[in-house]
């Protein structure tokens, strides 16, 4: 039987057990050597579960943290949570639900307060398409302007999920399959700016992003349309394959104000009701105004690229599993002890 949660190892410092579980991809990436142990040193103890076998029989925990989708999965995390009410599930399923559409996704943008700061933050304008009949309706259009990118409606972690068209005009709609969102493809400089969510702790990178397109690029499109699939994971380096970045310099990129910044993490950490996410945002260079627009929420995202990712998730870890400092809730901890017979 495994050790109780709360029992005091031999040098008399309580433990704590947080379980993870992730796909054998995401578990490779986010579960570093480096992580381990710098949890260890301050007696997190991090543990696979194994999705297959019922979690009180691989307790006890004294944090979940997941990203794994599917009813199953879902059952089992409601019955944990119904046996254990008082260990925390990061994030509950339901919260991450409204990730998964992409329309959903931004909504909870568009609803966000202005922010108190000289920049302004919004999304590009979409409509969502859910049948073919639908994209040749031209009344759809109206409201946007071309280029167009094309992304899958759904975001549920697939490749396909990720495989998007940039539209140059009406004749590149006819080779794409719906249900999908047509959103404005707004010029940015090539440069896509990052925000990594661990709870209260907040950190903005810059990526390399698509190049802008230009009026003549616009007008010359003989393709009518063009593929790609997650461009935003490019190395930061040039390689040859990456000529069409060249003439973007990543380190002369002006990051958005961190104040800004902060102001809209915790707007959507609230809003969403999620401790891990990352957004994408770009600076809208059309107009004239500092305006910035987020084109993308992921749950869960690749921690392993922001940089301190070992002591940022550690502190996480430490605060979720020390909530409130108030005893009695102490002693509630560590009591989803397996019970094995
Ligand atoms: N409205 C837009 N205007 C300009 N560029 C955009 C827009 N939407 C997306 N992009 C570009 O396309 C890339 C992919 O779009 P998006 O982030 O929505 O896809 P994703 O597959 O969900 O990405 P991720 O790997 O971050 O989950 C962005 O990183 C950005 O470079
Ligand atoms: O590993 P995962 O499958 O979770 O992939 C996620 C990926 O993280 P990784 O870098 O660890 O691959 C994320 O990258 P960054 O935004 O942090 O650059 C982002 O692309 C998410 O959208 C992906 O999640 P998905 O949308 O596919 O569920
Ligand atoms: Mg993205
Ligand atoms: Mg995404």
């Amino acid at each position: 039987m495994a050790a109780a949660a709360d029992e005091p190892p031999s040098g008399g410092e309580r433990r704590y057990v947080i379980g993870y579980a992730l796909a054998p991809k995401k578990q490779q990436s986010f579960i570093q050597a480096s992580l381990v142990s710098l949890a260890g040193g301050r007696g997190l103890e991090l543990v696979a579960v194994d999705p297959s076998r019922p979690l009180p029989e691989q307790g006890p925990f004294d944090l979940l943290i997941h990203k794994l989708y599917g009813e199953e999965w879902r059952a089992q995390l409601d019955a944990f949570s119904a046996l254990h009410p008082s260990v925390p599930v990061v994030d509950p399923p339901h919260a991450i639900d409204r990730l998964h559409n992409r329309i959903s996704m931004l909504q909870v943008v568009s609803e966000l307060d202005a922010a108190p700061h000289h920049q302004t933050f919004g999304i590009p304008s979409q409509v969502v398409v859910y049948d073919a009949a639908a994209l040749a309706d031209s009344g759809l259009l109206a409201a946007l302007r071309f280029p167009l990118i094309a992304k899958p409606l759904v975001a549920d972690g697939t490749a396909k999920s990720h495989k998007m068209s940039l539209v140059y005009h009406r004749d590149g709609l006819r080779k794409l399959r719906p249900p999908l969102v047509l959103q404005e493809f707004v010029n940015h400089g090539g440069v896509i700016f990052k925000v990594y969510v661990v709870g209260a702790h907040v950190t903005c990178v810059k990526r390399r992003s698509l190049p802008d397109v230009s009026t003549d690029a616009l007008a010359d499109s003989a393709e009518g349309s063009v593929s790609f699939s997650q461009v935003s994971n490019l190395p930061t380096e040039r390689t040859t394959a990456q000529e069409y970045y060249d003439d973007v310099r990543l380190e002369d990129a002006v990051m958005p104000p961190a104040a800004f910044v902060n102001h809209i993490a915790a707007a959507l950490r609230q809003a969403l009701g999620l401790h891990l996410f990352n957004f994408d945002m770009i600076r809208d260079v059309r107009g004239t105004g500092d305006r910035y627009l987020v084109i993308d929420i992921n749950y869960f995202p690749g921690y392993a690229k922001m940089p301190g990712y070992e002591t940022v998730l550690t502190d996480f870890f430490w605060e979720m599993v020390h909530p409130y400092k108030d005893p009695e809730k102490e002693e509630e901890k560590g009591s989803n002890h397996a019970v094995v017979k």
